[in-house]
């Protein structure tokens, strides 16, 4: 029914408005209901079977986390429970790389660094005497053309520096999307691949990928944890489809094969993982409130988690028990569970007037019920 430059009929538009009253009308609703009640299919059942399908791909992620997470042991020199890195920070966003460095280490990590625009540096900074901020990225507004090669190569040696002492990189939260300097983060990307560096993408980094896959394409160290928008974007490109919510672990699974086996933590009322192999859901309570920078703490935790997971596995050999080994899908669990829980704490507590601080203050304590610190 669609006519020149896809617009629909005047058929079509009357059927659709037809339809669209009839949905609204008592009479119709009232049909429904009895087909319901004499056993018909309706959407919302055939929904709630698929929903037993994810039930049944529920993690245990208390074990998970209980596994992992490395004791304190006094023997340990500092370094070894992690070291995390934030690529991200800009003249707009300053709270979302705060919250993910800072989560890392609130969660056990030993060192958490940030790196950001020159701007943005002084004011993350001053949030926290904690974090290690190394102002070095920049955006075009600031540069001359002319100066762009020598500044981006610049922008590289200053990261590389630092690569190798890292054991996950978090890429996005609050980087923007200035081209200059989204080019120069993909040349960061390149050189963590080279290291062998796993990744946690999130936010403008998942805009980054995106458009350029390649820069995560078959890279299994790569975790790409994205929320409603970006997992709509992803889909698009990816699978040239739109999201489809019936069949959402099918759909995620196709996409994590599809991008070449990296892990996709889809962020929602339930959280899905999916390595391209399996898929796991997440779905202890949360909290309802929705306040922006949840998302950050969450790839931070991931990183952690991510980087605890890799070293369990390296020092367990080959008799751990954990049903899935892979420690992108690992990390990606613990990272969802504790700050589910840690947000159900903190709206405990604050109710409608939680904000994401709040909920960084209670990832300590969430982990602490499970896995008791002595
Ligand atoms: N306190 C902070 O500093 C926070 C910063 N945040 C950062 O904010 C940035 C955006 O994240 P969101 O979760 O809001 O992103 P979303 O992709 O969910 O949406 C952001 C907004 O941008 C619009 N948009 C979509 N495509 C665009 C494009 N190509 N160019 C410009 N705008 C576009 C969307 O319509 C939406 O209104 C990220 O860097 C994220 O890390 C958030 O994490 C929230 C907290
Ligand atoms: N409807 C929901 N119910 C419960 N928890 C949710 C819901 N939606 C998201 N979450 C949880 O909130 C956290 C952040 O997810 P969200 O989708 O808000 O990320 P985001 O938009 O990237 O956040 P940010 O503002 O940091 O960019 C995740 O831990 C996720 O599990
Ligand atoms: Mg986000």
């Amino acid at each position: 029914m669609l006519m020149k430059h896809g617009m629909p009929s005047r058929l079509a538009f009357l059927d659709c408005a037809k339809n669209c009253m009839l949905a609204s009308s008592p009479v119709f609703r009232r049909q429904q209901f009895l087909i319901r009640s004499l056993g018909g299919a309706s959407d919302h059942q055939i929904h709630f079977a698929k929903m037993k399908d994810l039930k049944s791909v529920e993690a245990d992620a208390e074990s998970i986390l209980r596994a992992i997470t490395p004791p304190l042991d006094p023997s340990r020199h500092k370094g070894q429970a992690g070291k995390i890195a934030v690529i991200g920070g800009c003249r707009e966003y300053t709270g979302a790389p705060y919250f993910a460095a800072i989560s890392a280490l609130k969660i056990g990590a030993d060192l958490s660094h940030v790196f950001c625009t020159k701007d943005a540096a002084p004011v993350i900074k001053s949030y926290s005497p904690e974090l290690i901020v190394h102002p070095v990225l920049e955006e075009s507004y600031s540069i001359r053309d002319e100066d762009k090669r020598s500044i981006a190569s610049k922008v590289l040696s200053e990261v590389d520096k630092w690569m190798e002492r890292f054991d996950c990189l978090v890429i996005g939260p609050g980087l923007g999307r200035d081209p200059f300097l989204l080019d120069c983060v993909s040349e960061i990307m390149r050189l963590a691949k080279k290291s062998n560096i796993p990744m946690v993408i999130d936010g403008d980094g998942l805009f980054l990928v995106t458009n350029n896959l390649d820069l995560v394409s078959g890279y299994a160290l790569a975790v790409l944890t994205p929320n409603v928008n970006e997992y709509k974007r992803l889909v698009q490109k990816v699978l040239s489809s739109e999201v489809n919510d019936l069949d959402a672990p099918q759909q995620l699974l196709s996409l994590a094969k599809q991008i070449g086996n990296l892990t996709i933590l889809r962020k929602g009322k339930s959280d899905l993982i999916s390595d391209g192999e399996t898929v796991k859901s997440v779905s202890i309570f949360g909290s309802p409130r929705r306040c922006g920078g949840q998302g950050d703490i969450l790839s931070g935790s991931v990183a952690v988690f991510l980087s605890w997971a890799r070293q369990h596995i390296l020092a367990a050999d080959a008799n751990t028990n954990l049903s899935s080994k892979n420690p992108t899908v690992l990390g990606s669990i613990a990272g969802s569970a504790l700050v589910r829980k840690a947000a159900s704490l903190a709206f405990l507590n604050k109710k409608r007037s939680t904000v994401t601080g709040d909920i960084i203050e209670c990832l300590g304590r969430s982990l602490e019920d499970i896995i008791p610190a002595s």
